[in-house]
């Protein structure tokens, strides 16, 4: 549908009907493929929800998409169906409706009903009766809908009580034992905090907090990472906020932020990030190097190139550039040329999930058993920029052990004038290294790997 059109359909005067824009999102997203965060985004900006009906838009569609295995395990009971031989519209309605009546307490059964049989009236080709009838039903059986007596084995019962796919959960346990799995597992469905780092270019931490608590935001300095501010609630659309307008403040986790201070870059210094992409961890080190020096940034994606140069403008730094660069096959010319060499490479993301809560459905097992192989070769390729006495820095954003120690470990055999440095010294809050694993649940921040490797002369 074309925007205009969407637009007048889920309004009514000015009001937008929440519940219609929620399935409508989850359509994109569970439908079309579209990405949750840049989804719920565009609706959020185009919509101009007020804080109560933001909050509540992002309660349903994040909630729907976390319980997803469930709230369909309950739609094929009810239903007698498998998922695919329902509509999708249908199926989308369905999941809003079991999610408002199996998890939300402040919204009356009635409503969770009446309001999903209305969007059937409106979305649907007369399945409205269905829709009635599913929901009604599920209210009469849900002795027989409980996850104790959904669940097949122990694995299954886990998957639908921390929703996480089952093989994930497998993973884990023979990875980390079950204190740790169960650990992530709550973490992964918890709401993740909004952290941002404050542009030290431009701005102090003490000066934002300030004035953002006069604007009525609620935020806190983060007890971790000294220019990290944990925003607890803010007023209005944050892309619209002047801080971010102006360059002030960007938002990154704290674990993200914690790469650049293992890197320590110093103004003056050559530094190459060789998947820079979207820039984060680029911008943060120019910060961190007083944007003196430089910083050669390389991603393999045009597209992100040019957000990164706009990224680069906002918050006001001068000394990247930007390349768009196979990190496999990085120029000759860059070998024994930098201080520094950050290899953030592509990997499974596992610790970003509790971010992402569609990723955990759209993941692979073998698409991730694939990644080390390609992480190494970049990671080979990265280490000849590096000049003597200079520094190689590995990092993911995953607690998986093959992408994570196991590249790293098959790469420091092979090189042994790379010497590991113990990370967790670099770091201005306690954690264990020398390659330092932050575990969500532990370290309160998102799940990232992080080593540091000298290169002497042999
Ligand atoms: C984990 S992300 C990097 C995040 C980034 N460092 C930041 O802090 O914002 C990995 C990036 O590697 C890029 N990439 C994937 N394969 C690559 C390759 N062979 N060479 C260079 N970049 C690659 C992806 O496009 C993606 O942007």
């Amino acid at each position: 549908m074309d925007t205009k059109k969407q637009d007048s359909v889920l309004r009514t005067g000015n009001r937008v009907n929440v519940r219609l824009a929620a399935v409508r999102a989850l359509l994109e997203i569970n439908r079309d493929g579209g990405y949750a965060n840049i989804v719920l985004q565009q609706y959020i900006s185009q919509y101009h929800f007020t804080d109560v009906d933001r909050r509540f838009f992002t309660e349903l569609v994040y909630g729907v998409i976390r319980r997803r295995n469930y709230l369909d395990a309950m739609i094929i009971k009810l239903t007698g169906r498998p998922i695919k031989k329902l509509s999708a519209m249908v199926v989308e309605i369905l999941r809003l409706g079991l999610y408002q009546l199996w998890y939300l307490d402040r919204v009356p059964h009635s409503a969770a009903v009446n309001e999903s049989v209305k969007l059937a009236r409106k979305l649907t080709r007369g399945l409205h009766g269905f829709v009635n009838g599913v929901l009604r039903n599920s209210e009469r059986r849900r002795e027989e809908l409980s996850i104790e007596a959904m669940a097949n084995s122990e694995a299954q019962r886990w998957s639908y009580v921390y929703n996480q796919p089952e093989w994930l959960i497998q993973r884990w346990l023979s990875e980390y034992g079950e204190d740790t799995t169960l650990g992530l597992l709550s973490w992964c469905n918890d709401n993740p905090a909004l952290i941002a780092r404050v542009n030290t270019l431009v701005a102090t931490p003490e000066v934002i907090v300030s004035e953002m608590e006069k604007a009525g935001w609620r935020v806190e300095q983060s007890t971790k990472i000294p220019e990290a501010l944990r925003i607890l609630s803010h007023r209005g659309s944050l892309e619209a906020a002047k801080w971010v307008k102006e360059g002030s403040i960007t938002f990154m986790d704290e674990a993200s932020m914690a790469v650049a201070y293992v890197v320590q870059p110093k103004p003056g210094d050559k530094v190459l990030d060789c998947c820079a992409a979207p820039g984060g961890k680029t911008m943060h080190m120019a910060a961190l190097m007083q944007n003196k020096g430089t910083i050669v940034a390389n991603d393999i994606h045009s597209h992100k190139i040019e957000l990164m140069k706009q990224n680069a403008q906002r918050l006001h730094v001068s000394i990247v550039s930007l390349y768009e660069q196979d990190a496999t096959t990085l120029p000759e010319s860059y070998d024994n040329v930098f201080d520094k060499v950050l290899v953030d490479v592509p990997c499974s993301g596992l610790g970003i999930l509790q971010k992402k809560p569609d990723m955990r459905w759209r993941k692979e097992e073998k698409a991730i058993d694939a990644l080390p192989e390609l992480q190494g070769r970049i990671l080979e390729r990265a280490a000849k920029a590096v000049k003597t006495g200079g520094h190689l820095i590995y990092s993911t954003c995953t607690i998986n052990k093959a992408e994570n120690e196991g590249v790293v470990t098959a790469f420091l055999k092979e090189h042994p004038e790379f010497i590991i440095e113990d990370a967790a010294t670099l770091l201005p809050f306690e954690t264990k290294g020398p390659m330092v694993t932050l575990m969500p649940h532990k370290d309160e921040m998102d799940g990232f790997f992080i080593a540091r490797m000298r290169k002497e002369v042999l």
